[in-house]
Formats: structure tokens, sequence, C-alpha cells
């Protein structure tokens, strides 16, 4: 089963640099001043390096919800009862998520994966993929085995591969997971060697004695599992979740087909971290949408070398502000393939020596 994730990372190459240059040469051509359309611009040329058009449409877009449930829970580190996460799958299913009413606006469609929900459920739209009830509590041991974890990232590959093979050109990260912020922050804390009270936020809206029972828990993860950095799998199996390897999975297959991945908050920051590890490439076909409101997301996106495109202060996850970031790639879409250039609409170009 390793061997299916070398062929996966195998065939993540770097975007087009020509159609990104070409692209650059449109953009300076467009009738404004060179930049001045800021990230946008910067947006505009990385889209057209990973779709090798300088003038893409992306028509079906598909948002990919993971979820999965958390031993860590017993430890007290969330606002909510573990039984949320199977309570929300439903409304997810019936599409009254929030994640469903940005989608819906985004006319994006949304894919709903049971990765590992602690609890049964059916569903005619539900995806079920469930690995195992939930991980085991990573503050006594490992979350989960390293097969498992290897079990998990490979759903997200074939959920994204059936998904690129039914015509979605753009996907963006989503989950749903009661305690997922606890695992995400550890793997923050594993892979960059951040401490814990830099790593852990509140979730869902814990206080301050529950904060410093999260941070206690997330040490007490790292020293009692000592994930090594050097070996995605094991940082993933021992302090990581099912939903984040799925969502890692999801993001190596959009690469490896040259799709890209708008990056939802701080949970598909957590996922990110391992696709990168896995395959350093995949950095280059993934967009941040926003800065969550999660302490610790600023720090994980500056470490992935990602600039959000938002900051709306969001922390709800499902993959919200990722939908949210369809109406920007909408706009540079417009921009490439409707603006005038300087030359068809007769406007006179800067003066040579000032620009
Ligand atoms: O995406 C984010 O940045 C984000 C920040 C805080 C919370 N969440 C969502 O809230 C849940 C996890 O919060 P918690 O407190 O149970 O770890 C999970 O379902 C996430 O989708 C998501
Ligand atoms: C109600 C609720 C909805 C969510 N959506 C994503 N995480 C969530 C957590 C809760 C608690």
């Amino acid at each position: 089963m390793q061997s299916a994730i070398h062929e996966i990372t195998g065939r993540i190459t770097a975007p087009d640099e020509k159609s990104s240059l070409q692209a650059v040469l449109h953009l300076n051509n467009l009738t404004k001043p060179p930049g001045s359309l800021g990230r946008l611009e910067a947006l505009a040329v990385q889209l057209a390096g990973i779709s090798s058009t300088v003038k893409p449409s992306y028509t079906k877009r598909t948002v990919v919800v993971m979820a999965a449930d958390h031993g860590v829970c017993s430890e007290g580190v969330s606002a909510f009862p573990q039984e949320v996460t199977l309570q929300m799958a439903f409304n997810f299913l019936t599409g009254g998520a929030a994640v469903n009413v940005l989608a819906r606006q985004g006319n994006a469609e949304v894919q709903f994966v049971d990765i590992g929900i602690n609890g049964e459920l059916s569903h005619p739209d539900l995806i079920a993929r469930k690995v195992r009830m939930g991980t085991d509590n990573m503050a006594v041991g490992p979350a989960m085995s390293r097969d498992e974890a290897l079990q998990a990232l490979l759903v997200g590959v074939q959920v994204a591969e059936e998904a690129v093979q039914n015509g979605t050109d753009l996907f963006i990260t989503g989950e749903m997971g009661i305690g997922n912020t606890t695992a995400s922050a550890a793997i923050l804390c594993a892979f960059e060697n951040v401490s814990p009270e830099l790593a852990v936020g509140r979730g869902t809206g814990i206080d301050d004695a529950q904060l410093r029972n999260k941070i206690r828990v997330v040490n007490q993860a790292i020293h009692i599992n000592q994930p090594n950095a050097a070996d995605p799998l094991d940082v993933l199996s021992k302090v990581g979740g099912l939903e984040i390897a799925g969502l890692a999975g999801v993001i190596l297959g959009a690469a490896a087909n040259r799709v890209p991945v708008v990056l939802d908050g701080f949970i598909s920051g957590a996922a990110a971290l391992v696709a990168r590890a896995l395959a350093p490439e995949s950095i280059s076909y993934m967009i941040s949408s926003h800065v969550s409101g999660e302490q610790g997301h600023r720090l994980m996106l500056q470490r992935l070398g990602l600039e959000p495109l938002l900051d709306l202060g969001l922390r709800l996850g499902e993959g919200t502000g990722g939908a949210l970031c369809l109406h920007l790639i909408d706009a540079v879409s417009h921009i490439m393939n409707e603006m005038a250039t300087f030359e068809s609409a007769g406007v006179s170009g800067a003066e040579i020596g000032n620009q």
C-alpha cells in the first residue's frame, strides 16, 4: 500500500511555468497600471501555471468534506460533545450546514465523506469510506496505526481521482470532526517544532481553563508518542486524525492531476503540512483561502509559505472559507477573460521611463 503513495507523489510535478509567464504578460497588457489588481494578479499567475491556461474558468468545483471523530475528546479538549460530528453529518447531507449554503452560492458541489465517524449513518449522497470508528486518545498512545493512516490517506486520493474523472477542475478542502483542532495543533508542533502554547487555540470556543488543559494534552501527546517529523506517516498516525489524513490525500490527488486545491482553515492547514511533507511540490497547487481565527493558523500558514486571501475571523471549518474564495477565483477568471488590453481599447500605456 505504501507504493500507492509513491505512485501518487511521483506524479506531482511543477506547474507550467510558460503559462504563468504568459499570464504575467497578459496582466501587464490589460487596461490598468501594472500590479494594480494586487493579490488577484498573483492568484491569476498561480492558476495559469496550475491549469496551463492564461484564461481559466472553473466549471466543476467540488468541496470535499471529510468527517471523523477523535478519541482525544475524552480529555475535555472541545466545547462540544463528540456526538456532534454524527449529528452534523445529517445536516451536511441534507444541505443545511454553512458550507452547503456557501457552496450553492459559489456554484460548487459538496461531497461528504464518512472517513471515521464514531457512529452509523446512511444517506444516498453519503460517500461511505469509514476506516475506523474514530481515533484512539493520542494523549495515551498513537491515535491510529500506520496502516490506518495510510488507508485514510488513500481514501482521500481516490475521492480526488474519482472527482477529477467526473470533471472536477477545482477542489476545496473541508472537514467536520469534534476534537480536530487538537490533532491539528499536535501536527503543527510535530512537523514544525512549535511549542503547544503557540499552536493550540480555542477551537469551538473553550474557556481559559480548558485551553490550559488542551495545551497540556498536546504536550503529553507529543511527549508520549514522539512523532518523527522526518516520517510524515508516523506523525499522521500518532497525533493526526482520519479526516486530516483524507484531506492530505485529496491535496495530493489534486496536485497529481494538476487541479488547484483551495485550503480552508486550521485543519486543512494541518493536512497541507502532511501533503507537503510527502510531496514538497504539492504546495504549488495549494491556495490559502483565509487565515482562521484559530490561534496557530497564521503561524501554520507562515511555515507553509502560503499567504491567505481573506482574514474574516472565520473559525468554522467545513470548507466555508474556501467556498467564499470561489468568488475571488471567479473574479480572476473574469478579469483574465474579459478585460480590454491597452491596444484593444486604444488606451495609452505608461510613459517609457516612468514604469
Ligand atoms: O477551520 C478552522 O480553522 C476551525 C477552527 C476551529 C474549529 N473548527 C471546527 O470545529 C471543530 C473542531 O473544534 P474542536 O474545538 O472540537 O477541536 C471541527 O468540526 C472544525 O471543523 C474549524
Ligand atoms: C455546530 C457545529 C458545526 C460545525 N461545523 C464544523 N465544526 C462544527 C462544530 C460545531 C459544534
